[in-house]
């Protein structure tokens, strides 16, 4: 979008050399221009209004005066009725009396003078007036006009064309415009400003001075469809005098601020009618560009541009960013809009959903126009962007044109038949209160007010013949009757002002901005608080056939009609936008740099008081969490210590029981007689030595003697306790060991009450071991509960050594435990198998003696024998006392009916001899255990010695003696400790 810098000499800034001029270049000064050659009759006229040389045309207006109010219809009377209805509209305007009476005679009214119907000779006087003509507010955008054609001039497309001279495009805000911005602060120093080529006289009208914010500029399009060959000759475009002449049928000259030939690209359009006006928005004025022309004549093409030759609109946003960029001592907010009037219907082009259709359209809100005392006319609700960058922006209003564009070929609102609007509201504060920015005055501004301005840049819809279809027809009369309204408004411009301040028409009435969308949206730029900028577009081509050359014309002359009137009514006071200050109030509240400034403060605080709380709370929450682990690691040492006083508790009490149950063994085997009898001790706790001596003694039993001599002889090799109890036999004799005897047998000194005793305490010792076994297996479970959950933890802390340990010191309890469980459950089996032998014994007793066999007088026999025991009769007195035991144990532990059991004689009944009975039993009982003996040997069980000492089977096959006791302890049968304890016990046997 920018070209090739060029030598811009000859249309340089306004400080360039502008050839001496007799006048100011203002169009107010085209009357005043006492040029011989000049044919406007009238001197005072200090504003350029169109000009124009009737040729042919309708009888000259005798006076300008009588130009304005002369009925529509008397122009155009030789067009078609199509051109004429456009004529007539244009024409009808009325113009402002107190203008027109400076006015010089005006082709458009006819008000020529009779001298000038020829314009070629007078042509080049007016060349000089357009050089004058550069207005004050854009007076530093280069448009020094060259006078002369020289080799500028050309001829195109039959029409004498003088393009523009190239001018380089920068979007620097240091070009040309730099020098002029900083001498323009208000509208007095625009004036001034443009003032400078002009007179002090022509200054003196501050409404001079005010269009001078008015820009009007022509562009004239390419025509496509002409013959570059045929020079046409009606039509002269001097882009250089910013002329078009009309040689034609109510021909004339019309100059303007520029024209723009038809060479001339959108760069130069831009730079030239729309830069400096947007450098003003920046710097804080309202800024109003539109596009006015009829139908396909290039306003969309102007506004918008290619993407090889960007518009205005393009354009202008890479100049805002740009002069943002190189004006750091200020802050700016952007923000846009983009609306459409379509059928006198306003549309938000921001808003419109994807895919839009005509029913999405009627779906959104209506959008009303408002009036604020500061913001003047606005629409109401409308979206509004806040963009950031160029790109943004340009994608922003991309969407507009989209929502627009398509929906104009899909036969709606989105037509090219409506006016485009968008707005640019920008907002600007200094960065630095008070700041030095070089400027008096702005330094003098109240530090901190942001300044809000508005850039408008609007596309209107073409004027239009009556279309063919209904829908065009429809769109075509809401066109027109805005656009006629728009006129009528120009054309009653003044500076009059009605009772209430507002402006009004020369006759103090009100101006019919409400009479149509369009004009009440320009309103505030008609009315004089916008420096304003009108590029109207034509095409001066005819293609086709005569009416439809002549219809262009026609529509042409209307265009430039329209222009002239704006550039001659419109008046332009446009100010700096007030700084407000603070985001209260009707304006400041649309003010977003305050708002988000105060936001942003705001946010900063809480920001700031957020991190000190979250800073608390962090430091709270890391307190809480340690604290929390402190807790928990307290509560694991504290389960941990309960763990280890229930392990060492449970370890007490285990210890505790053992004491226990070794204290009852001991007084059970004290009460049994131990001392007394080693036979009876070996039921208590050394069961093995006593099964041994049993086994002995009966394995001997076919001798007398001898079977006495082992008995003591195993019993001294074997068992302290059956060696005392021997040692005591022999050596302190019978009365001692009678007292014992006695007090172990029972109060009957019978040796049932000492057998039954005895069979308590075994019961009892049973009981015991039972519980005590159900307690060790209680806390076996426990225990490996404990470890495997503290293995588990182990392992999960793995660092912690303390574990293993632990660990291995439960285990040693456990292995301890099981021993001890093995141990009882031997003994337990051991004194099962004893009670099974005694029962055996008694069972093979009583078969032998019969069942008549008196108990009294083998207890009284067993007692006497036991008493006093002579040597000779060792060997029965063992053997009935072994008889005697084993018939009591068995009628203890399993008594035999009452009737069963004799009753104990006196004397003995049966007259039998106890000491053949007891003969014949003792050979019977030997001879049974010698049998079973035998049955041991022979399956293996039990080895028999050289001497007729036996002993078990190395090889751990146990006999019945051996077979396990079926007890509660089942689970434990397949410990390895318990089975090898059975071994051993069993090997020991
Ligand atoms: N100065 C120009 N140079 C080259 N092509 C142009 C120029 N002006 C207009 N055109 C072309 O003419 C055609 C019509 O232009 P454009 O759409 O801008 O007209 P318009 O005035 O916006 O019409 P409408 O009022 O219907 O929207 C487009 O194809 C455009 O490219």
């Amino acid at each position: 979008m920018t070209t090739l810098p060029r030598p811009r000499a000859s249309n340089g800034p306004q400080n360039a050399d502008l050839p001496a001029l007799p006048v100011s270049k203002t169009r107010r000064s085209t009357g005043g221009i006492a040029t011989p050659s000049n044919t406007l009759s009238t001197p005072r006229s200090g504003l350029r209004a169109p000009s124009a040389n009737v040729h042919g045309g309708p009888p000259p207006t005798p006076a300008p005066t009588m130009a304005l109010p002369i009925p529509k219809g008397a122009h155009g009377v030789n067009t078609g009725g199509r051109s004429i209805r456009k004529t007539i509209s244009i024409n009808s305007f009325p113009q402002p009396p107190g203008r027109m009476s400076s006015l010089p005679p005006s082709p458009l009214s006819g008000a020529i003078t009779p001298g000038r119907k020829s314009r070629t000779p007078q042509g080049t006087p007016k060349i000089g007036y357009q050089a004058a003509s550069t207005p004050s507010l854009l007076n530093g955008s280069g448009e020094g006009k060259s006078l002369l054609g020289g080799p500028g001039a050309r001829t195109s497309d039959g029409l004498f064309s003088v393009g523009s001279p190239p001018q380089s495009r920068s979007s620097s805000a240091q070009d040309s415009y730099s020098t002029s911005a900083t001498t323009f602060d208000d509208s007095v120093d625009a004036s001034g400003a443009a003032d400078t080529t002009t007179t002090p006289e022509k200054r003196a009208s501050k409404g001079l001075d005010g269009k001078g914010n008015v820009i009007v500029s022509v562009r004239v399009r390419p025509d496509a469809g002409s013959n570059s060959g045929k020079p046409d000759g009606e039509w002269m475009v001097d882009g250089r005098r910013s002329l078009v002449a009309y040689r034609g049928r109510e021909g004339g000259d019309y100059i303007y601020d520029n024209v723009f030939s038809t060479h001339d690209d959108n760069s130069r359009v831009y730079d030239h009618s729309a830069k400096r006006l947007v450098r003003r928005v920046m710097e804080g004025y309202h800024g109003t560009v539109f596009a006015y022309g009829m139908t396909g004549t290039g306003k969309t093409f102007s506004m918008q541009g290619t993407a090889s030759s960007p518009g205005v609109i393009p354009l202008a946003i890479t100049d805002i960013f740009s002069y943002i960029r190189e004006t750091p001592s200020r802050e700016f907010l952007l923000r846009v809009s983009y609306l459409e009037i379509y059928n006198e219907k306003i549309h938000d082009l921001l808003s419109m959903p994807t895919g839009n259709t005509v029913g999405a359209m009627g779906a959104q809100e209506e959008i009303k126009l408002r009036e604020d005392s500061k913001r003047g006319v606005y629409a109401s609700p409308l979206k509004e962007e806040i963009v950031q960058s160029p790109t943004q922006l340009l994608r922003v209003i991309a969407r507009g044109d989209q929502a627009r564009r398509t929906a104009s070929t899909q036969f709606n609102a989105r037509s090219s038949r409506s006016h485009a609007v968008v707005q640019i509201v920008v907002e600007s504060r200094e960065r630095i209160p008070g700041g030095s920015s070089g400027d008096s005055k702005r330094s003098a501004l109240p530090p901190g007010g942001v300044r809000v301005s508005t850039l408008s840049l609007i596309d209107l819809a073409g004027s239009e013949k009556a279309a063919e279809s209904k829908e065009r027809r429809t769109e075509g009369s809401h066109i027109n009757k805005s656009l006629l309204t728009l006129g009528t408004v120009i054309s009653k411009l003044s500076e009059h002002k009605d009772k209430d301040g507002k402006a009004a028409d020369k006759d103090g009435k009100h101006l019919p901005y409400r009479d149509s969308k369009l004009t009440r949206l320009l309103q505030g730029a008609l009315s004089g608080d916008s420096l304003v900028s009108i590029l109207c577009t034509i095409q001066t081509g005819a293609a086709g056939s005569t009416a439809a050359a002549n219809s262009h014309t026609a529509e042409t002359l209307n265009t430039l009609k329209f222009a002239s009137r704006a550039k001659n009514n419109i008046v332009s006071h446009a100010k700096r936008a007030e700084e407000a200050l603070g985001a209260g109030g009707e304006g400041g509240a649309r003010v977003l740099l305050e708002r988000y400034r105060m936001e942003i403060q705001e946010l900063k605080t809480q920001l700031d008081s957020q991190a000190k709380t979250s800073g608390n709370k962090v430091e709270e929450e890391e307190k809480e969490k340690d604290e929390e682990e402190e807790r928990a690691r307290e509560e694991e040492a504290k389960a941990r210590h309960e763990e280890q006083m229930l392990e060492m508790q449970l370890a007490r009490t285990a210890l505790k029981e053992r004491i226990d149950h070794l204290n009852r063994l001991i007084l059970s085997s004290k009460s049994t007689g131990v001392n007394s009898s080693g036979t009876y001790s070996a039921l208590g706790i050394h069961q093995r030595f006593s099964q041994s001596s049993f086994r002995t003694s009966v394995a001997t039993s076919n001798g007398s003697r001898p079977l006495l001599e082992r008995t003591g002889s195993m019993g001294s090799s074997s068992s302290t306790i059956g060696r005392r109890s021997a040692g005591q036999r022999n050596s302190s004799g019978g009365a001692p060991a009678s007292n014992e005897d006695e007090d172990s047998l029972g109060d009957f000194g019978d040796g049932v009450a000492s057998l039954q005793a005895q069979n308590q305490a075994l019961q009892a010792d049973l009981s015991d071991k039972t519980r005590y076994i159900a307690t060790l297996e209680k806390r076996l479970l426990q225990a490996r509960r404990a470890s495997s959950s503290r293995t588990s933890a182990g392992f999960s802390a793995s660092n912690k050594g303390i574990m293993v340990g632990e660990d291995h010191s439960v285990s040693t309890i456990i292995k301890e435990k099981d021993a001890e469980i093995a141990e009882l459950r031997a003994r337990l089996e051991d004194k099962d198998r004893m009670l099974g032998a005694l029962r055996g014994a008694a069972r093979s007793r009583e078969a032998a003696e019969g069942i008549d066999t008196s108990r009294t007088e083998a207890r009284a026999s067993l007692l006497r024998e036991t008493r006093s025991p002579p040597p000779q009769a060792a060997e029965g007195i063992d053997m009935s006392r072994i008889e005697a035991r084993a018939s009591l144990l068995r009628d203890t532990v399993s008594p035999p009916p009452q009737a069963a059991l004799p009753d104990p004689p006196a004397a003995g009944p049966k007259g039998h001899s106890p000491v053949r009975t007891r003969g014949k039993s003792v050979d019977e009982m030997s001879r049974i255990l010698d049998e079973m003996i035998q049955d041991r040997v022979e399956t293996g069980h039990i080895v028999k010695g050289v001497r007729g000492s036996v002993r078990v089977a190395n090889d751990g096959k146990a006999g019945p003696l051996m077979e396990p006791i079926q007890t509660g302890l089942e689970p434990l049968r397949g410990s390895p400790i318990i089975e090898s304890e059975s071994k051993q016990l069993a090997l020991e046997v």
